[in-house]
């Protein structure tokens, strides 16, 4: 029989079709069957491609998604050909403190060529280890007690300009409801600009987001993309062609805008108890090279004022939408200081309700909720039991391992008793056999989080001043649902809308 034109012009690529699809369904038959890894839980779509991690990361939904998974499928899951990740508390012992490093893994951690390390994604660990010890006294609770009065002087801004944005309100009969959001973060990017360069950002100065932290938001979420990108060598390749210049362009004056701070700071002559003052001390060869210092306090910049903003936000939603543990918050706060000058940190470290609300903020709305990949030693290592061959990529869910009804009792509600001094040991309480320990917020390890004294600090400060100040109360049906928030390497920002007026007994 003849071929038709238009058939036999279809040969030559429906054979290519042809072979391309025989590729991919070999390798994912390969890597569902006969992979080292085919022996770990998981679904069969995640097993056999990237192609479902890729999607849900784009989608910002991974963490639900991993949420799900994990729920089916138990604490250990591949989500990937040639990963895992584990919602189980032994994880972060057996992957973030064990006898031999598992070291960040290079496609979500590694620098541009050319660009220098920081703190943060440094991946040798000597280059890490030299950072960490230089900075490190910078975030101790004596340098804390130092950079004191500079929270109390934000604080009491943020408490002025909500006062002011209050009466403004009612005075023009207004609702007083408003977007908390946006002042959580004016707040912590202004104490880090003034801890970390000498000169605030002048956020809450301003009432508004200072143009560096609005592109910044933009460059958290392209941050996901690039790592996508990373799965796939040309992918990225091709991205990094087609980024335009004028992209390219703002990238730059974003990175220099951080350099001129450093260096207006580093020609300060005074003495400050800020972040910098403990970098300069050590000279360049111990501690951080001149572009290490850049590079550092550009990742600083967010690391320490998005999470906390982060936790603030989520922990004042919850609070509002359980008003019985407002309400046992603010008597607390309320009796315990008769003055607003008599709020200190000393004596808000010891308010037991109020540690219990920030640990409760930090389990329900962790601000890295999945701990990004480290690498398996070459040698292979046990995770949660289960034996993972050398080189894996390897994460914690800790959004999933925080609301895990085996770790939790009422794992999704708000009951800051849990942490309660005495609820583990008292045998009649709901919350007896909750595993406190499974929540790790700040991680732990040699990569742990440098800042947990000062976050802690801004969370304790800012909350008591707040309910001090104000009354707080949950709009009719506005309330954010914090489940709903997806996630881009960090969370996602949506308004919080909350009430709040003055209270009239002062
Ligand atoms: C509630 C607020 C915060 C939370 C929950 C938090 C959490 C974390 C976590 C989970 C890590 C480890 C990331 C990883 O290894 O994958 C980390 C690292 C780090 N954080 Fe925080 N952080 C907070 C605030 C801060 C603040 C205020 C600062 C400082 C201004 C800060 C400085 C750092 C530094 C320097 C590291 C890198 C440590 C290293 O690799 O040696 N963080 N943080």
């Amino acid at each position: 029989m003849l071929m038709s034109e238009e058939s036999r012009s279809l040969g030559p690529a429906a054979v290519v079709a042809f072979s391309v699809f025989v590729y991919f369904a070999l390798r994912a038959t390969y890597n569902v069957f006969f992979h080292p890894l085919s022996n770990v839980p998981g679904p069969y779509t995640w097993s056999a491609s990237r192609l479902p991690f890729i999607i849900s990361l784009l989608n910002g939904t991974i963490v639900h998604e991993f949420q799900q998974l994990h729920r089916k499928y138990g604490p250990v899951i591949r989500i990937a050909p040639d990963e895992v990740t584990f919602a189980g508390a032994e994880a972060w012992t057996d992957i973030l403190q064990p006898r031999e490093q598992f070291l960040k893994d290079p496609v979500w951690w590694a620098k541009q060529p050319g660009n220098p390390d920081s703190i943060i994604n440094a991946i040798n660990p000597e280059i890490h280890a030299r950072m960490r010890k230089t900075l490190a006294p910078a975030f101790t609770l004596r340098a804390l007690r130092a950079q004191e009065p500079i929270l109390h002087q934000y604080v009491n801004l943020l408490v002025e300009k909500l006062t002011q944005l209050a009466s403004d309100a009612s005075s023009s009969n207004e609702t007083t409801e408003f977007d908390i959001a946006p002042w959580f973060n004016y707040i912590t990017f202004d104490i880090f600009g003034d801890l970390g360069f000498g000169e605030s950002f002048n956020c809450l100065q301003n009432s508004r987001y200072h143009p560096w932290i609005a592109l910044l938001f933009n460059s958290v979420k392209a941050a996901s993309f690039v790592a996508a990108a990373r799965f796939y060598p040309l992918v990225e390749f091709l991205l990094l062609k087609i980024i335009p210049p004028s992209l390219k362009k703002m990238q730059r004056d974003h990175y220099q805008q951080i350099v001129d701070k450093v260096e207006r700071r580093l020609n300060y002559e005074l003495e400050r108890p800020d972040i910098m003052s403990h970098v300069i001390a050590i000279d360049d060869k111990r501690g951080f090279s001149r572009d290490e210092i850049n590079a550092t306090f550009m990742v600083l910049t967010t690391a320490g004022s998005e999470t906390t903003a982060t936790v603030l936000g989520g922990t004042l939603n919850y609070l509002v939408s359980y008003p019985d543990k407002l309400h046992i918050l603010s008597n607390e706060i309320r009796q315990r200081f008769s003055t607003f000058e008599d709020i200190t940190l000393d004596v808000l470290f010891s308010l037991p309700y109020l540690n219990a609300v920030i640990n409760e903020g930090l389990r329900l709305c962790p601000p890295i909720p999945w701990v990004l990949p480290r690498k398996v030693p070459a040698s292979g290592a046990t995770v949660c039991g289960t034996w993972i061959p050398g080189g894996t990529p390897v994460s914690i869910q800790q959004y999933t391992l925080n609301r895990d009804p085996s770790y939790f009792s009422s794992a999704t509600s708000f009951l800051p008793e849990r942490w309660l001094p005495d609820e583990n040991s008292n045998q009649d309480s709901p919350f007896y056999n909750d595993h406190r320990d499974a929540v790790q917020p700040f991680s732990v390890g040699p990569r742990s989080c440098l800042g947990e004294h000062l976050a802690r600090a801004e969370l304790r400060l800012v909350l008591a001043k707040l309910v001090w100040k104000f009354n707080f109360s949950a709009p009719k049906g506005k309330v954010l649902e914090w489940e709903q928030l997806r996630t881009f390497l960090l969370v996602e920002k949506r308004p919080i809308l909350v009430r709040m007026k003055p209270r009239q007994d002062l």
